[in-house]
């Protein structure tokens, strides 16, 4: 099966709380809630593709120094697409998740129909991709 490699972050503000950005309709897992990141490209690390994705997504700039990694997500998706142009065969989603505290600029939904700082506690509330609902309790736990 494909592995399809998918570099995400949780941003933390100063008050503890994570971003999660609404996936736009008209794409796959539309109306979920979800890391920013996106699918690493030929030639980049996932650090480089999480530099890019926030500036691309929120307008943000981050450096790699300011990219930890916490933990991963590991799930298979079926009959849907992966968005890189190989068919709707199934494909397994590898997301490094990487926690930020550091960023420049302001947190704009520039790609996502909306963005929302939210406690660990209430991340449950949510509807998130079903590869990322492992990582919430993780999140949980993490930041208290
Ligand atoms: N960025 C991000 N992607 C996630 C998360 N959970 C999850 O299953 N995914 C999936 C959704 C997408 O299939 C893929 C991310 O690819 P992408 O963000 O570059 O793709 P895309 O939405 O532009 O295009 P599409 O193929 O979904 O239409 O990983 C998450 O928390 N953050």
């Amino acid at each position: 099966m494909r592995i399809v490699l998918v570099a995400a972050c949780a941003l933390v503000d100063a008050d503890g709380r994570v971003l999660l950005a609404k996936r736009p309709a008209g794409k796959s897992l539309a109306g979920l809630w979800e890391f920013p990141g996106g699918k690493v490209e030929s030639g980049e690390t996932p650090e480089e593709t999480l530099i890019r994705e926030l500036k691309e997504e929120l307008g943000i700039d981050v450096t790699a120094a300011c990219l930890a990694p916490l933990t991963f997500a590991s799930h298979t998706y079926g009959g849907e697409a992966a968005g890189d142009g190989a068919g709707p065969d199934d494909w397994h989603l590898l997301m490094p998740l990487y926690v930020c505290r550091r960023w420049s600029g302001t947190v704009q939904p520039l790609e996502h129909e909306a963005v929302e700082w939210v406690r660990p506690v209430r991340m449950r509330n949510y509807d998130m991709p079903p590869a990322d609902v492992p990582l919430v309790a993780l999140i949980r736990d993490f930041l208290g």
